[in-house]
């Protein structure tokens, strides 16, 4: 058995587990930690390695094993988890992804005090209009947006997101791992509201349809203020809830959302393939 942390950001669940347990076998451990059926269950884990100088390093592992460069999500978990568990406020937290900075803006009352609300800094994205052709759907239209992992952002009026004719969920799957995308990409299909205001769905590399995403949000508000006039400052929404933008010309852009602890306790290894 292995202690582990469980927590969510707008319902995009993740476990949090020290590097020191890892043993080398990051993918073994989330494929088995993430299975709903024969585990916790999760949309994947951080590995948490903390460092001399007080600051953290992040390593996320899928639930299908895969590793990615951060989760924004993920690290906002991690630093409520911080918060909750060691009263820490501000933490650094590197990733393969870039360096993070969060900040504990709201923490919950005396009968929440799992609840937090937490401002992560997410870099400078990289927005450049592209299409991809799809077998049996031609080409999409779309936007690759680099927030420190890969993005596909697709623009639709559907009130139910499809695109080109079909539904997110299968649109998704099949961008997601897409022969122009080598490394897989995220994908999200983002509809405006108003110049304030996007919601999205997403379908993520490694997992598939999730409630929410830090790095999807980022990239849906990225592309739709570089691309379709947005405000710098909006809301964007998805399954699991809102989540706040603001990306201020030449600075990075500011994520603000919900994370919230779910339980700790100590889990299984049985069944750990290598
Ligand atoms: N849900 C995450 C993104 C997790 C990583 C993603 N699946 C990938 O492979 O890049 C977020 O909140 O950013």
């Amino acid at each position: 058995m292995i202690p582990f942390v469980k927590a969510h950001a707008c319902g995009n669940d993740f476990l949090v587990v020290e590097e020191t347990l890892a043993n080398n076998n990051h993918a073994g451990m989330a494929r088995l930690l993430c299975s709903r059926n024969y585990s916790v269950g999760a949309d994947g884990v951080e590995f948490l390695a903390r460092k001399d100088d007080g600051t953290f390093f992040l390593r996320l592992f899928n639930a299908d094993g895969s590793e990615a460069e951060l989760s924004g999500n993920g690290t906002r978990c991690v630093a409520a988890w911080l918060a909750y568990s060691e009263g820490l406020r501000d933490t650094t937290m590197g990733t393969p992804g870039g360096t993070k900075q969060c900040r504990v803006i709201e923490c919950g009352d005396d009968a929440h005090e799992e609840h937090f609300l937490i401002q992560t800094s997410m870099g400078v994205p990289k927005v450049l209009e592209q299409a991809v052709v799809v077998d049996g759907v031609g080409e999409v239209a779309g936007a690759v947006v680099d927030v420190g992992n890969p993005h596909f952002v697709i623009f639709t009026d559907h009130p139910a997101f499809r695109a080109s004719g079909l539904g997110w969920e299968e649109l998704g799957a099949m961008i997601c791992t897409h022969k122009d995308f080598p490394k897989g990409t995220n994908v999200e299909f983002v509809r405006v509201i108003s110049k304030g205001e996007i919601a999205f769905r997403i379908y993520e590399r490694g997992v598939g349809p999730t409630q929410s995403s830090g790095t999807g949000t980022s990239a849906s508000a990225a592309a739709s203020i570089v691309l379709l006039g947005c405000d710098r400052s909006l809301t964007a929404s998805s399954l699991g809830g809102a989540q706040q933008v603001v990306w201020n010309d030449g600075e990075q852009l500011m994520l603000t959302g919900p994370a919230e602890i779910v339980c700790k306790g100590e889990v299984s290894l049985q069944g750990l393939a290598s």
